[in-house]
Order: structure tokens, then sequence, then C-alpha cells
């Protein structure tokens, strides 16, 4: 994360850049701020970020995280459990302001919100794919998106609950009905896959992984992660033995981490760090920040599929750019073939879960 330059400058530099809508006299009146049992005060200048799931195992390290960016003035912590607690816990932490809502104040909880992120849902068991968790977590995502439509249409989204390839299509039909749907600020959160792949890249040629940059593109379950070895920064040329066991343990580095944890969970920890690093990325995009580019996926005319995960340039309005996959070998080639023919699948069971 990028948190350069001391406070007063910091905030000069936020000042300069909000949308006037942001400090309209109306926005103030109606501004949770006011509100009496508001955990602090967290200035005017900042955005206002909602955590949907903050009480479960990423939300809880996603709310520490998010509560220590300078670029929050306002952090809203919802969760259908547990919330005043998380609440509690973090607003002794001195810094911006926090707010606790339950299961009933979904709409307090995001009115006003500039970003809205969502790691609401169950997580996965062994033995389960993501796609497993489809069930359960669909519902939950179309609600919560109703609630953002309804209350902060003009919010970004960074959605996190998986499965990601069809919990995207979801949003993006409840907003489509709605009539509040704007692509540039649907996001699914792939981070942690870049994550992942510079960790296991840098192991492997022996370098930092902060050094590293990986595109990851496709999507995220299984095969639809395709990371781009041919495009890896530093430039660097691997075996195809190098090749296939990277390939392998990045689109299976989730279940790495649900097998080690045996029955408690999925990744919350790195996700949590990858999540908090992909908002500070969407935060600096709506502050105004030059180059603030991260892979995300998002509506997409890169492929013929209508969503895809590439790298994409955040500014003030959300995913302005979204890039193209740039050259692949044959390896990639036939791994993208794959992603499609998987994806095209997962999308579209979003799309049919809103219609029935
Ligand atoms: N996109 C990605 O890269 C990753 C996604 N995930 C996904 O994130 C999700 C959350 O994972 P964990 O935090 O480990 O699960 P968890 O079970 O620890 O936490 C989930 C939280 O969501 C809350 N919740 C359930 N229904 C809700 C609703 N209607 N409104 C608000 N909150 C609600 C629960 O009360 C719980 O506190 C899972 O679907 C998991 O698969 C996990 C890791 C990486
Ligand atoms: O594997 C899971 O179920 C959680 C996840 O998405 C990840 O860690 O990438």
């Amino acid at each position: 994360m990028e948190f350069r330059g001391d406070a007063s400058q910091r905030i000069a530099m936020i000042s300069a850049h909000l949308q006037p809508s942001f400090t309209s006299q109306m926005e103030e009146k109606n501004s949770v701020m006011g509100r009496e049992n508001c955990r602090g005060k967290g200035g005017k200048a900042g955005f206002k970020v909602a955590i949907l799931g903050a009480a479960g195992g990423i939300g809880q390290s996603l709310s520490l995280l998010m509560k220590m960016n300078p670029l929050v003035s306002l952090l809203h912590l919802y969760d259908v459990v547990n919330a005043p607690g998380v609440t509690a816990d973090v607003s002794h932490m001195d810094t911006g302001a926090v707010d606790s809502w339950d299961a009933k104040q979904l709409e307090d909880a995001l009115t006003g919100m500039d970003l809205v992120i969502i790691p609401a849902g169950v997580p996965r068991k062994p033995g389960m794919t993501r796609d497993d968790l489809f069930k359960i977590n669909a519902g939950i995502v179309k609600a919560l998106c109703e609630g953002v439509a309804k209350c902060c249409p003009n919010a970004i989204v960074n959605l996190i609950s998986n499965p990601v390839n069809s919990t995207v299509t979801i949003a993006a039909e409840v907003f489509k009905k709605a009539g509040t749907y704007d692509p540039k600020k649907l996001l699914g959160v792939t981070t942690l896959d870049v994550a992942r792949a510079n960790t296991f890249v840098a192991e492997v040629l022996g370098l930092d992984p902060r050094e590293v940059d990986v595109p990851v593109v496709g999507g995220h379950a299984g095969v639809t992660i395709l990371p781009l070895l041919s495009q890896v920064k530093p430039p660097s040329s691997f075996t195809l033995s190098e090749t296939e066991y990277l390939t392998n343990r990045i689109q299976n580095g989730g279940t790495e981490v649900v097998e080690a944890k045996a029955g408690a969970g999925s990744a919350t920890l790195s996700m949590a760090y990858a999540a908090a690093k992909f908002a500070d990325a969407c935060l600096r995009g709506l502050r105004g920040d030059a180059n603030v580019v991260e892979c995300s996926f998002v509506a997409s005319q890169v492929t013929e599929l209508p969503f895809f995960a590439t790298k994409v340039h955040l500014g003030r309005t959300g995913a302005e750019e979204v890039y193209h996959l740039g050259p692949l070998n044959e390896y990639e080639s036939v791994g993208l073939e794959k992603a499609k023919e998987e994806l095209a699948g997962s999308i579209q069971k979003g799309v049919d879960f809103n219609r029935k």
C-alpha cells in the first residue's frame, strides 16, 4: 500500500481531488459522521468504505487493514453477526472513524459509501470447489447488491465472495435490473492470484516478491486462473517444467490453503492483505492518482466473454481502461482456451440465477 507523506499533506491532496458531491452540504447533513453513536471523528476529507461480512475470517483482518488506511475517513462494518465486537475492537485504533451495523441495518451501512467491499459468504472445506459455494453465496451476494443499488448506486464494488466467476455476474444483473449498472464500478477481486503468482515466481527466480510482477488473467477458479509467465517483470524465461509447476501452483493456491487449514476455512489473512491492497488502489484511483493498474475480473471486450480478468486502469470513475492480453506463448494460448470454456459456464450460471 502506498501511504506517502505526512497527514496534512495527504489530507490536502485528498481534499484537492475529492469530487464536489462528496462534500456537498446535503451529504454533510445526512452524513453518519453526525450520528451520536459514530465512534470517533474521521475528519471531512477521505473516503467512506463499507465492508459487508466484516466479522468473518477475511472481514476482521480486512477491517483492521482498512482502519489503518489514511485514505479512509469512515469505515462501516456490517455483518449478520458480531459486527459490534469487531467495531469496538478496531475503534480503539487512533485512526479514522468506524461504525457498526447489524443484520437489519444494511441500508444505513451502505448510505453515502464510496467503496463497498464484499467478503460475505461461506468459505470452502477440503474436497469442495468454489462452485460448490454458489448455492449459499449467490443469494447473499444478490441481497447485498440490491442494497448497494438502492443506497449507494455510485459506489465502487469490490466483490470477494466465491465463486467470483459467477458472483460478479449476479451483481451485474442486480444492478442492470435496478437501472444502476456501471460496468466500470463492478470489480471482482483477483489480487490474491497475483500475490501468489508474484510469490511463487520470486521463489523460483530467487528474487524478492516485491520486485516481481506477474499478470494473471481469466477468472478466479482452477484453470480459469491463467498466469502469463511470458510477461513476467523483470523479464525472465522458464523451462517447460518450471512453467507447469508454477501454473499448477498458482491455479491451486486456494486449495493449498484449504487443505492446510483442514476444515477451518480458506485463505483469510493473505486474502485480507490482497483485498486491502486492491481497495487502496481503487481509492488512489478515485483520488485521481496516475498509473494505478491492477488485475481484476471486470466487464470486458478483451475476449468474446462478457467478463474477464486482465490488468485495468483504476481512475476517478473505476476501471476506466481494460488492457488487452498482450502476446501469449503457445502454453498460454492453450490455457486461455481452457479458461474461456470454463468461464463461459460460470458467467452464464450467474446470469441464470437472477432470471429465476
Ligand atoms: N476472491 C478471492 O480471492 C477469495 C474469496 N474468498 C471467499 O470469501 C468469502 C468469505 O470467506 P471467509 O471470510 O473466510 O468466510 P467466513 O465464514 O469466515 O466469513 C464470512 C462472513 O460473512 C458473514 N455473512 C454471511 N451472510 C451474510 C450476509 N447476508 N450479510 C453480511 N454478512 C454475511 C458471516 O456472518 C461471516 O462473518 C468466501 O466465499 C470465500 O470463498 C476467500 C478467499 C479468497
Ligand atoms: O480457495 C478458496 O476457496 C478461497 C479462494 O478463493 C482463494 O484462496 O483463492
